[in-house]
């Protein structure tokens, strides 16, 4: 069980001391290896995937990320911007298909900027297409504007795409994940404006056929982001783009409490995955040790359940963080009055000390 620990910039280091203190004490003969990306990878390498980064993510069974961004890489020509290695990761490693399951633990209803009836009980589980869509689309650039009111001064531009095998299998992901579910299906998409997601819509509709014991139902963006707010609980499986689930999926997070609660998985067509706290670097509070671990401690138990079938040791990860929030303990983002402060460091002591 070979697994790449890739910290990246910012509080991807903080929160990834925490979740490997996790691993480490599962009692499991993990072969754990580090290696720099992101900025880190840039200002080691001169790139934010370096080779040696990339062949070891390649080899390993699976793949913990931390986080990557600075804004003094902002201004770098873009491939080298530390974005690009999650992006070249995903793409190299054929991640296709990326899970952020919004759950939010009952000691936490208070924590959400939701009112508690609106978000208790919330389980659920949002699918983003992850190496297609505008992401990836060619060309783009900044040209010539070649005609109308603008000709002649320069445009950014960027290409929305889909194939359909691209659809059909993250479409495939969402109906047999929800057949683990409740069963119910929702893609979102654009397919008022966009021929990319009419398309979508279209193929999605096909691939339903196979599945009619799930229910199927589609809804446009921006509706979905209004209900997501409105009755977020409606949902059980949605399915969307890769640029939809990335606006979607920060949103759902403010329904769990905080973006600091919300891991992902992102796997390939046989399990093999990159796991990841959905947030970024967030540079304004990095090395001041009040990051929330707790997304990046759930990816790790998210790992051991889809790339290494450890079922019962992701329930020993998942009960510790249940326990040290049912004790009360928060980190500034989850803070509310009556419960007590602590830092990255010590929420992550106390969920290896809450192992069963
Ligand atoms: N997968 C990734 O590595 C990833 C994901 C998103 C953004 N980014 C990058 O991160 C940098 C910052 O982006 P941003 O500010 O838009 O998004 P962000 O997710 O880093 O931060 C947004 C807000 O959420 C807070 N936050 C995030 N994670 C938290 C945690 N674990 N605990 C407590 N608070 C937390 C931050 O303090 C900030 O106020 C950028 O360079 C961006 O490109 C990287
Ligand atoms: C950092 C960025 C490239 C990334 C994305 O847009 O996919 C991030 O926002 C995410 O959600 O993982
Ligand atoms: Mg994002």
């Amino acid at each position: 069980m070979k697994i790449a620990i890739l910290p990246g910039d910012g509080i991807g280091p903080e929160i990834m001391n925490e979740a490997v203190k996790v691993l480490n004490a599962l009692g499991e003969p993990f072969e754990l290896e580090t290696a720099q990306v992101g900025g880190a990878g840039y200002a080691a390498h001169g790139h934010p995937l370096p080779d040696g980064t990339l062949k070891l993510a390649k080899e390993a069974d699976a793949v913990l990320f931390g986080a990557v961004g600075d804004y003094q890489y902002d201004k770098l020509e873009r491939a080298l911007r530390p974005e690009q290695a999650i992006l070249g990761l995903r793409r190299e490693l054929g991640l296709f298909a990326n899970l952020r399951p919004a759950i939010l633990y009952p000691e936490l209803a208070g924590a959400s900027t939701l009112k508690p009836e609106v978000v208790s009980g919330l389980d659920i589980l949002i699918i983003r297409e992850l190496t297609g869509d505008i992401y990836f689309g060619k060309p783009r650039g900044v040209r010539e504007c070649p005609d109308g009111p603008f000709a002649g001064q320069r445009e950014g531009f960027d290409t929305m795409r889909y194939a359909e095998g691209e659809i059909r299998r993250i479409a495939h992901v969402a109906f047999q994940a929800a057949r683990k579910r409740s069963r119910r299906v929702t893609s979102v998409d654009k397919a008022n404006v966009l021929e990319t997601f009419q398309f979508w819509r279209d193929i999605v509709t096909e691939v339903h056929q196979e599945y009619q014991d799930v229910e199927l139902e589609h809804m446009y963006v921006d509706n979905a982001a209004m209900q997501l707010v409105r009755a977020p609980k409606k949902f059980d499986v949605i399915v969307t783009g890769n640029m939809f689930g990335d606006i979607l999926s920060d949103a759902a997070a403010m329904l769990t409490g905080s973006i600091g609660m919300l891991p992902s998985a992102s796997l390939d067509a046989n399990n093999k995955g990159l796991y990841e706290p959905s947030h970024g670097s967030a540079p304004d509070i990095a090395g001041k040790g009040m990051a929330n671990p707790l997304a990046t401690i759930l990816s790790s138990a998210m790992m051991l359940k889809f790339t290494f079938g450890r079922l019962e040791q992701a329930d020993r990860i998942e009960n510790a963080v249940k326990r040290v929030l049912a004790r009360g303990l928060r980190t500034p983002d989850i803070y509310e009055a009556g419960t007590i402060k602590v830092g990255t460091e010590e929420m992550g002591n106390a969920v290896v000390a809450a192992l069963q």
